[in-house]
């Protein structure tokens, strides 16, 4: 017998994902349906998102094989049964504050840091690059754990030395780009660039790193067709595209430089987000999703 969801102390919310309390050393990780673009929380909501970067993160864990925070299956009998498919309990670690990314081509942030200072995080690069350029070696760009509704703020490696001590910071550096490097080959041979990714860490008992949070999903992620990729431009997002282009598309009415909440996304724009998601678990995974555990009435 399944526990009620409601018996579970409710700990925190993210943009699209929240945490309870199933007892002292164990969590309750519910990633939802919802999708955010522009800094706004669409609506509506991606069916089976949640099941789909759930079953993702599953995948990677057993893909990586590094120690990692999960504490029981897709199917757990703690799960409730209203959230099955799209949860992972997980062990209540002592989590390390650094959002640890690791980018293997420059954008976003990082782009905009490199053109300010020829750096990404106080990490020198080449002269000459733009925007998409795939580096020369990935680096490890932290970031400062911002509170909800905020941007991460890139800072360098000497100052998670500060915060963390040096043999801390490094293990964090090193994990980092393991993880990216193994992740992003196994991406890349399924037809997948995993431009950056995002990781989180804890402590175990000995305080070794341990993986946490979600992994290598287009959340924590820049996921783009390898087959598109074109230096030089912005790469379109191969799971966010169809949304962004329809909410600047005159179609949806929407003005981004406006305080104006987004419009709703028309059906076949949701429908079609949705087998993104799939697509991009069933090629990177290559299972089939209509495989994985679903909610429990
Ligand atoms: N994972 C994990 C984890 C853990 N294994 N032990 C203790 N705390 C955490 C934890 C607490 N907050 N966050 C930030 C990421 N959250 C994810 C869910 O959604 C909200 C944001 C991680």
């Amino acid at each position: 017998m399944r526990p009620e969801l409601q018996s579970y102390r409710h700990l925190a919310s993210g943009k699209v994902r929240e945490i309870y309390e199933i007892d002292a050393d164990t969590l309750l990780l519910v990633a939802s349906d919802r999708i955010s673009a522009y800094d706004h929380i669409l609506s509506p909501a991606i069916p089976d998102k949640g099941r789909i970067l759930t079953a993702m993160s599953f995948f990677w864990f057993d893909e990586l094989g590094v120690p990692n925070h999960l504490a029981g299956g897709p199917t757990d009998e703690r799960i409730p049964g209203e959230v099955v498919g799209r949860s992972m309990v997980v062990k209540r670690l002592p989590m390390v504050q650094v959002e640890c990314v690791a980018r293997g081509y420059l954008t976003g942030s990082g782009l905009l840091d490199y053109q300010a200072t020829g750096a990404v995080c106080g990490v020198e690069l080449p002269a000459g690059l733009s925007e998409a350029s795939k580096l020369p070696e990935p680096i490890f760009t932290p970031a400062t754990k911002a509170e909800q509704g905020e941007h991460d703020e890139n800072i360098s490696f000497e100052r998670v030395v500060e915060q963390e001590g040096a043999e801390v910071a490094g293990a964090l550096r090193s994990a980092t780009l393991d993880i990216y490097g193994r992740g992003a080959a196994v991406a890349a041979d399924r037809g997948i660039i995993l431009a950056d990714t995002k990781f989180e860490f804890g402590r175990g008992p000995d305080g070794e790193l341990v993986l946490a949070d979600e992994v290598l999903t287009p959340d924590s992620s820049r996921y783009w067709e390898a087959a598109t990729y074109e230096p030089g431009k912005v790469q379109p997002s191969f799971d966010k595209q169809i949304v962004r282009n329809w909410l600047t598309s005159a179609a949806s009415g929407w003005d981004r430089a406006s305080d104006v909440a987004p419009p709703s996304l028309p059906d076949d724009v949701v429908e079609k987000t949705r087998q993104r998601y799939i697509d991009a678990y069933e090629w990177i995974s290559q299972k089939s999703f209509a495989d994985w555990p679903t909610a429990e009435v």
